[in-house]
């Protein structure tokens, strides 16, 4: 699955719907490889959707979804997710795991020797300022935005070359969040791969993204440079939605 010149993901002729209601007919889309795409717009207008069709998780009712040049294989998602590294708002760490077994879940499954998870959990934690200690405690033990972080750890456990983050970084406060936008623009700087994130804040997108994705339901209204959105949005509702900023 890999043509070095394709982009991370590419949509063609898209068209997904739900329990009879259209929401994507016929969407061409490219997101950059080896950059930071954000998925904006209002609450429903296909953000998450377009997500999971691109981690396999739902399909769609016609058109092409292709990772890096190679359209998804339904018949082997597994495969394609070791590639793909997924973090949701609410965070999903199995209670019952340490962090540790939460943060190894799936190298352990891919049978890593020890001193690899632990080399690799080392870089991980130093990168996202996260203590060692913190390793055989229990998620109900460590705090929302130590949860949020440690999320994005298992996330980047097995170097995906492609990262999906839907509301990964919106459920701590401000400060917090501010955090953990310094320690994943650090993540991006020292192991630069292709993310694609979704996000309600106008502000997290234009200060983490390269590039930008506002999107009205079941359409996308301008995909460009966080620059040129702020400085040329391509309509009103583009321009509705950067004055809408906190
Ligand atoms: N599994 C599903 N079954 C039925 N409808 C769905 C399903 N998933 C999404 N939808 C509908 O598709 C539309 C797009 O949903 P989606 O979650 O992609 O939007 P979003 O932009 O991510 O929204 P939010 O910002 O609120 O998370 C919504 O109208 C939603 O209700």
């Amino acid at each position: 699955m890999s043509d070095d010149s394709a982009p991370a993901v590419r949509f063609s002729d898209l068209h997904k719907g739900f329990s009879g209601q259209r929401l994507f007919e016929g969407i061409d889309l490219e997101l950059p490889r080896d950059r930071i795409t954000a998925l904006v717009g209002a609450s429903g207008c296909g953000k998450s959707t377009l997500l999971q069709l691109i981690n396999g998780l739902i399909r769609p009712d016609a058109g092409k979804v292709e990772v890096f040049g190679a359209a998804v294989d339904y018949t082997n998602l597994p495969v394609m997710r070791r590639r793909i590294g997924y973090a949701v708002q609410q965070i999903g760490l199995f209670p019952h795991l340490s962090v540790r077994d939460n943060i190894a879940i799936l190298a352990d499954r891919e049978k890593w020797e020890e001193s690899r998870v632990k080399a690799r959990i080392e870089r991980l934690f130093a990168m996202m300022d996260l203590d060692l200690a913190l390793l055989t405690r229990y998620p109900h033990e460590i705090s929302g935005g130590q949860a949020q972080r440690v999320g994005l750890c298992r996330a980047m456990m097995l170097e995906p070359p492609l990262l999906l983050l839907d509301e990964a970084f919106s459920a701590v406060d401000p400060i917090t969040r501010i955090e953990v936008h310094a320690q994943f623009q650090r993540m991006q700087q020292e192991e630069p791969r292709s993310v694609v994130m979704v996000t309600h804040d106008m502000n997290e997108a234009l200060s983490l993204s390269d590039h930008m994705v506002v999107m009205a339901p079941g359409v996308v209204l301008q995909a460009a440079s966080p620059d040129i959105i702020a400085k040329a949005p391509a309509d009103e509702r583009v321009a509705r939605l950067l004055e809408a900023r906190a």
